[in-house]
């Protein structure tokens, strides 16, 4: 099944066109790795994808449903999550109460108590349940991002550089975490520079420059793809 579907999505910012007529396309359980060089329009695509900008241009289709028209609350709940560059968890409130402010309407309260504390305990941070998020560390902030999208039981997962700013032993529990919930059959979509990552986690890479697709397959083939070398060597 397809999980989520951009036919022509487009996105301009006054003379500059960031998100160019993609068509993009991710089946249920596959983990894609959205890359491209600095400006290519990952992160405007993320944002049209899940509603933080108005699109232009094009359909978005969430397991065949057409959500074009839905703002970011309704696509969430629809279940398009995401999580950002740099998370901003609710800084004096506790961990536990970060992941409560999901809102789950068809979940009791001991309902969601429960699944909160189940998703802590898989993400490693049920040890600091009653630390507030500003006191966490930069890596256990992209955790407690990811376990906040989780509450919402979520058909696809959107992570914009989960390793970025991230130490090295906490990344390796991140990407653990990442590949358990592709076992369990969760759908990513994710952007990341780094290059191991993309090589260890994804089942299949989405090139975008100049906001276009120029190549969709596996690591290896597009990493030997002249043109995505080109865009990723300055070239047009
Ligand atoms: N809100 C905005 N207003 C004006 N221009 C924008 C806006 N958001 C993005 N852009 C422009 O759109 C283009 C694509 O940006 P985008 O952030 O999507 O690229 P990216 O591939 O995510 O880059 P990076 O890897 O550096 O994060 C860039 O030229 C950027 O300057």
């Amino acid at each position: 099944m397809t999980v989520l579907e951009t036919t022509d999505l487009t996105k301009s910012f006054g003379g500059l066109t960031a998100v160019d007529h993609l068509d993009l396309t991710v089946e249920e359980n596959e983990i894609v790795g959205l890359i491209g060089p600095n400006g290519s329009g990952k992160t405007t695509t993320f944002n049209l994808v899940t509603g933080f900008y108005s699109i232009d241009g094009g359909t978005v289709r969430l397991t065949g449903s057409d959500i074009t028209s839905f703002g970011t609350a309704k696509r969430a709940s629809h279940g398009i999550v995401r999580t950002f560059q740099r998370p901003k968890p609710f800084g004096t409130m506790t961990v536990r109460e970060n992941m409560m402010v999901a809102n789950t309407p068809d979940l009791s309260r001991v309902e969601k108590e429960s699944r909160a504390e189940r998703i802590l305990d898989d993400i490693e941070l049920d040890h600091e349940a009653d630390s507030r998020g500003k006191d966490l560390s930069g890596g256990q902030k992209k955790l407690l991002e990811i376990g906040r999208a989780l509450m919402l039981d979520p058909e696809i997962i959107l992570l914009d550089e989960p390793a970025a700013g991230v130490n090295p032993a906490l990344m390796d529990d991140i990407m653990d975490y990442i590949r358990d919930l592709h076992d369990d059959g969760h759908t990513f979509l994710l952007i990341e520079h780094d290059m191991s990552i993309i090589a260890d986690l994804c089942d299949r890479v989405v090139v975008m420059h100049n906001g276009q697709k120029i190549a969709d397959g596996p690591f290896e083939e597009v990493r030997d793809n002249e043109q995505v070398r080109s865009a990723y060597l300055g070239g047009q």
